[in-house]
């Protein structure tokens, strides 16, 4: 018999749950973890050595979890105010499992195609399981039926409330004024297309692949079938999984024929790819020794080698400087909230706060390891200048041995609109390239050591 002074375990062997009780329960455990603890999406889906609850689900019901929890959180203050309008009352303020229950039962009906009553009756199955909840069974069925009942209206009710949670969409009204900081948000409530970066020929990958070769190289597939890994040119390591904003910064190092470069926040290997496809001989460093096993697998599948380093940036000491460094420092990625919708809600401006000073003293320890002449650019996928802009300004007035420069590849037509006054690049969701929608927030800049 359930002990009734534990809550009910996820995914746990209870008789009489209905198919489809599994996902759905895994789903409201892993977005109590994100909103309540603050607990990274990215770490938790994974088959591997994601969360418990989620691999204990058949590689289906993980789909289903997957997408619960993405629709959820891409419409959050969406569905609250969808709730919260149907309620006579307010729920009580610590009801937070409760209201993780109706979230995710409230995704369903007014984002998803799956049938109403399967996310109203399991809803109230997961309410009735959890002793914090039993008594609010009734009010789950009512609350539900009725958002099925008035699907219609309540969407256009709610139609004009931004996803972004207030902090994060009032920073980005500061900095980039209510229309683009608007577009940001309803950027975020489409999921991302998937972008390959290819060794070559991405004209002809984008024909064999059903996609469209964007004018900055990236090969965009509006939709792929089946796993990534079976799909033509994967295992022959033609290509690799990057967003088209992810892939500019290095792209803009152009030839590096004959060149050492040191990536030095290098994991998964993106980047380093590119630098290698582009040429140059490549040291990769990073700090985390799983992400470097990553790192490794991936050059490996590609056919591209490097020297790797297992190592802190800021002890690392080479026998002889670089000719070029890529710094693709860890960030708050608010700029990949359409592929990490997690991201607004487990960052605050104290997280920004605190990375930009990371980011200084990691940018003063790039410099360091180039020599004289040597360019080092500097990216990150937040779209807060503290962490971009303000923070190359600073470093530069503080008299860092470096001035502001050209990239190597100069400013490329599919790029021109996306530089600013000091010739750094910023891109946003909000913005285009090559004509389509979709793309992370990136910025880069180029920065020569004296
Ligand atoms: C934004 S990710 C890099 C993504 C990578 N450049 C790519 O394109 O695939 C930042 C990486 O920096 C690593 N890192 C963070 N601090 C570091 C340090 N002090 N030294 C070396 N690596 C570090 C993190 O473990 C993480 O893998």
């Amino acid at each position: 018999m359930q002990d009734e002074n534990k809550p009910a375990r996820a995914g746990n062997a209870r008789p009489a749950q209905k198919p489809g009780y599994p996902p759905r329960a895994a789903a409201t455990k892993i977005l109590a973890a994100v909103i309540d603890r603050k607990t990274s999406l990215d770490g938790m889906l994974d088959s591997d050595n994601g969360n418990a609850v989620y691999r204990s689900l058949t590689p289906a019901d993980q789909g289903l979890c997957r997408a619960l929890v993405l629709t959820a959180l891409r419409h959050k203050p969406m569905i609250e105010a969808a709730i919260s309008g149907l309620l006579d009352r307010p729920l009580p303020s610590g009801a937070r499992a409760l209201s993780h229950v109706l979230t995710i039962a409230a995704a369903q009906i007014l984002y998803l195609d799956v049938p109403d009553h399967s996310a109203v009756d399991i809803a109230v199955e997961q309410a009735n399981a959890d002793p914090r909840n039993k008594r609010f069974a009734g009010l789950v069925n009512a609350v539900l039926r009725k958002l099925a009942r008035q699907k219609e209206r309540t969407l256009s009710r709610i139609a004009g409330i931004s996803p972004l949670p207030d902090w994060f969409l009032e920073r980005l009204t500061e900095i980039y004024g209510t229309e683009k900081a608007a577009a940001i948000g309803t950027a975020q409530l489409t999921p991302p297309s998937i972008d390959l970066s290819v060794k070559s020929d991405p004209e002809g990958w984008a024909g064999r692949l059903g996609g469209r070769a964007l004018a900055t190289g990236s090969v965009r597939l509006e939709k792929t079938e089946g796993a990534i890994s079976a799909m033509d040119g994967f295992a022959e390591g033609e290509w690799w999984v990057q967003d088209a904003a992810a892939a500019i910064p290095a792209s803009l190092f152009g030839d590096l024929s004959g060149q050492r470069v040191v990536d030095l926040c290098a994991a998964p290997g993106g980047k380093t790819a590119q630098l290698i496809v582009q040429g140059a001989s490549v040291t990769a460093l990073e700090r985390s020794k799983s992400r470097l096993k990553r790192l490794d697998q991936n050059l490996e599948r590609l056919g591209l080698s490097a020297e790797t380093v297992a190592a802190d940036m800021m002890e690392y000491r080479p026998a002889a400087l670089f000719d070029a460094a890529l710094l693709d420092a860890p960030c708050s990625s608010t700029g990949t909230a359409r592929r990490h919708p997690d991201v607004p809600w487990t960052k605050d401006m104290a997280d920004i706060e605190k990375l930009a000073e990371v980011q200084y003293a990691m940018l003063r320890q790039a410099l360091d390891l180039v020599r004289p002449g040597g360019i080092v650019i500097f990216s990150n996928c937040s779209l807060d200048p503290l962490e971009g802009e303000a923070m190359v300004a600073r470093l530069l007035a503080d008299g860092a041995p470096a001035e502001r420069c050209e990239f190597p590849a100069g400013r490329p037509d599919a790029l021109k609109h996306l530089f600013d006054a000091d010739g750094a690049i910023r891109t946003t969701p909000a913005d285009t390239l090559d004509g389509e929608a979709g793309l992370d927030g990136f910025y880069a800049v180029a920065l020569k050591k004296r």
